[in-house]
C-alpha cells in the first residue's frame, strides 16, 4: 500500500495548485499526479508527439467564444486571428458564431481554405501590399480597415465593385500596456491619429472614391489591458468622430469597430479584463455619448484574439538539466526556450509552470526555467517554485500559451517549431506537425 492510499489527504497537498483563471478548463490531476487536460495526460503527450509541444484545449477556446456570444449578444465578435490560426480554429471559431479579423495574405488563405464565408473577414494591416489587397478584393471580404493615405488611393484604383472599408482610428489613449503592444497612442505606426486632423483628413479622402463605401471607424488600444475604462474612452471619443463626419458630409457610419486587447492572466495574481465589466462600460459610454451626441447607435464589433484562444494553450517541455550555480541560481533547463515563446524576452512577460509527469513531495524551491537558446535572456520563467526533486525527464508545462506563442514562434538555433496538439474528449490529434530538421533543410537552395 502506498502511502497515498493511507493518507489521501496527502495527494491535496503535493498536488500543483492549478489555478483555473490560468489552465484551460479541461484541466485536472490525475490519480498519478500527472496534469490532463480534456482528459489527455500531459505527459502522453510529450511522449506520444515528442516536446515541446503546444497543447490546445479545444472545448476551452470555443467556450471562450460562446462566453463572448452571451455577454455581447448584440456585438459582432471577430477573432483576431494572429493570435493562433490555424484550419481547424478557423473552423472553431465560425462553427461559434464568430467573424475573423486576418492581417496579411497568409491569414487569409488559411481563413478561406477552413471555409470560412469571406463576408465575415475583416482584413487588417498597416502595410497590405498591392498583392495582399488584390488577395482581399477577389476573395470578397466582408470589410477591409484602411490604414494608410496610399492605400486609400491603391485600393480604390484597384476596384471594380463598391467595396465596405472602415478607417482605423487612433484616438490617442494610452491604456498602459507594454509600449511594444501599444497602438491606441498617437505616435505609432497604425491608424489615422484623431489628432491634427488626420482622422478627418483620411474620411474626405475615401468619400472622395466612390467604390469606397465607408461604413464605420475602427480603433484598437493596444494589447493586454486590463482597465475596461480605457474603451469607453474610446467609445466617447469615437462616437464623438462619428458625429463630426455626420456633421461635415451628412453621413452617418453605422459600424464601430473597438479592436480588441482585453487582457488575461498568465500567473493566479495577474490582473484580467472582466468581460461583464467591459460590457457595462462600452453600454453605459455608448448610450452616454450617443445622447450627448444624438448619434444613432452604431453597431459595435470587437476583436479578440488572446482572451479567446491565450488560456486554451499550454506548452509541455521535458527538463534537460539542472543546474545550480554556487552563490547563484537554479536554472532548469528545457528542451524549448524563446524559439517556441519569444515573449519573456520580447515583453518581460512572466509565466507559471508546473511538474506535470508526477507528484513529488519535495519541499518547493525557487528556480529559473531557462530555453535552450543561445542567449542568457533565453528564460520561460524567472524565480518561480517547483519541487526540488525536478530531474532530467521530468515534463513541465507553461499555460497561458494558446496566443502569439505558435504566431511568434521561430527556428532560431535552427530549432523546428513544435506541433500543435488539440485535445478533446479524451482523444489527442496534431493540427499542426512538428517542423524537423528536413523541413528547414528543404527550404536551403541547392548548393
Ligand atoms: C487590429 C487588431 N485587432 C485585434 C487584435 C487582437 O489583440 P488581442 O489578441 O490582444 O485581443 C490586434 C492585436 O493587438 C489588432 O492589432
Ligand atoms: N504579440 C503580442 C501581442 C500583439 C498583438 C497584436 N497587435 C503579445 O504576445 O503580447
Amino acid at each position: 500500500m502506498t502511502l497515498l492510499e493511507i493518507f489521501p489527504s496527502l495527494r491535496s497537498a503535493m498536488t500543483p495548485r492549478l489555478d483555473p483563471a490560468v489552465w484551460p478548463d479541461g484541466t485536472h490531476v490525475d490519480d498519478h499526479g500527472r496534469i490532463t487536460v480534456a482528459g489527455v495526460a500531459l505527459a502522453d503527450i510529450a511522449d506520444q508527439y515528442g516536446t515541446p509541444s503546444y497543447v490546445l484545449d479545444e472545448m476551452d477556446l470555443r467556450g471562450r467564444c460562446r462566453t463572448y456570444r452571451e455577454v455581447f449578444p448584440e456585438a459582432e465578435i471577430a477573432y483576431a486571428g494572429k493570435a493562433l490560426l490555424t484550419r481547424a480554429v478557423a473552423s472553431w471559431v465560425t462553427e461559434e458564431g464568430l467573424a475573423l479579423d486576418v492581417c496579411s495574405a497568409g491569414e487569409l488563405a488559411i481563413a478561406l481554405s477552413a471555409g470560412v464565408d469571406p463576408r465575415r473577414i475583416i482584413m487588417h494591416g498597416n502595410a497590405k501590399t498591392p498583392a495582399e489587397l488584390a488577395a482581399a478584393r477577389t476573395a470578397g471580404v466582408g470589410r477591409i480597415v484602411l490604414d494608410s493615405v496610399t492605400e486609400i488611393a491603391l485600393l480604390a484604383s484597384s476596384l471594380t465593385r463598391r467595396q465596405n472599408v472602415l478607417i482605423r482610428v487612433t484616438p490617442g489613449i494610452d491604456a498602459h500596456t507594454h509600449p511594444a503592444v501599444a497602438t491606441g497612442v498617437t505616435d505609432q505606426k497604425f491608424g489615422f491619429p484623431l489628432a491634427h486632423g488626420q482622422a478627418d483628413d483620411a474620411v474626405r479622402r475615401v468619400l472622395g472614391q466612390p467604390r469606397l463605401n465607408l461604413v464605420g471607424l475602427h480603433c484598437h488600444l493596444g494589447s493586454q489591458i486590463t482597465d475596461a475604462a480605457h474603451f469607453a474612452t474610446a467609445v466617447h471619443l469615437m462616437v464623438g468622430q462619428m458625429a463630426q463626419i455626420r456633421l461635415d458630409h451628412g453621413l452617418i457610419l453605422t459600424e464601430l469597430d473597438l479592436g480588441g486587447g482585453h487582457g488575461i492572466c498568465y500567473r493566479p495574481d495577474d490582473p484580467q479584463l472582466d468581460l461583464s465589466t467591459l460590457a457595462g462600460a462600452i453600454e453605459n459610454a455608448l448610450d452616454e455619448a450617443c445622447a450627448r451626441y444624438r448619434f444613432p447607435r452604431p453597431r459595435i464589433t470587437l476583436e479578440p484574439g488572446r482572451a479567446v484562444a491565450g488560456r486554451a494553450g499550454v506548452t509541455v517541455y521535458r527538463v534537460v538539466s539542472v543546474k545550480h550555480i554556487t552563490g547563484g541560481r537554479t536554472f532548469v533547463c528545457v528542451d524549448g526556450g524563446m524559439s517556441d515563446n519569444p515573449r519573456v524576452a520580447l515583453y518581460g512577460a512572466r509565466y507559471s509552470v508546473a511538474l506535470a509527469n508526477r507528484h513529488s513531495s519535495a519541499a518547493p524551491a525557487v528556480v529559473t526555467v531557462a530555453g535552450r537558446h543561445c542567449e542568457s535572456g533565453d528564460e520561460l520563467a524567472v524565480d518561480v517554485e517547483l519541487p526540488s526533486d525536478l530531474h532530467p525527464g521530468d515534463v513541465l508545462a507553461v499555460p497561458g500559451t494558446g496566443a502569439y506563442h505558435h504566431s511568434l514562434a521561430s527556428t532560431y538555433n535552427a530549432v523546428g517549431r513544435p506541433p500543435i496538439v488539440a485535445v478533446r474528449d479524451g482523444r489527442s490529434r496534431e493540427l499542426i506537425r512538428r517542423e524537423t530538421v528536413e523541413d528547414l533543410l528543404r527550404r536551403e537552395a541547392s548548393r
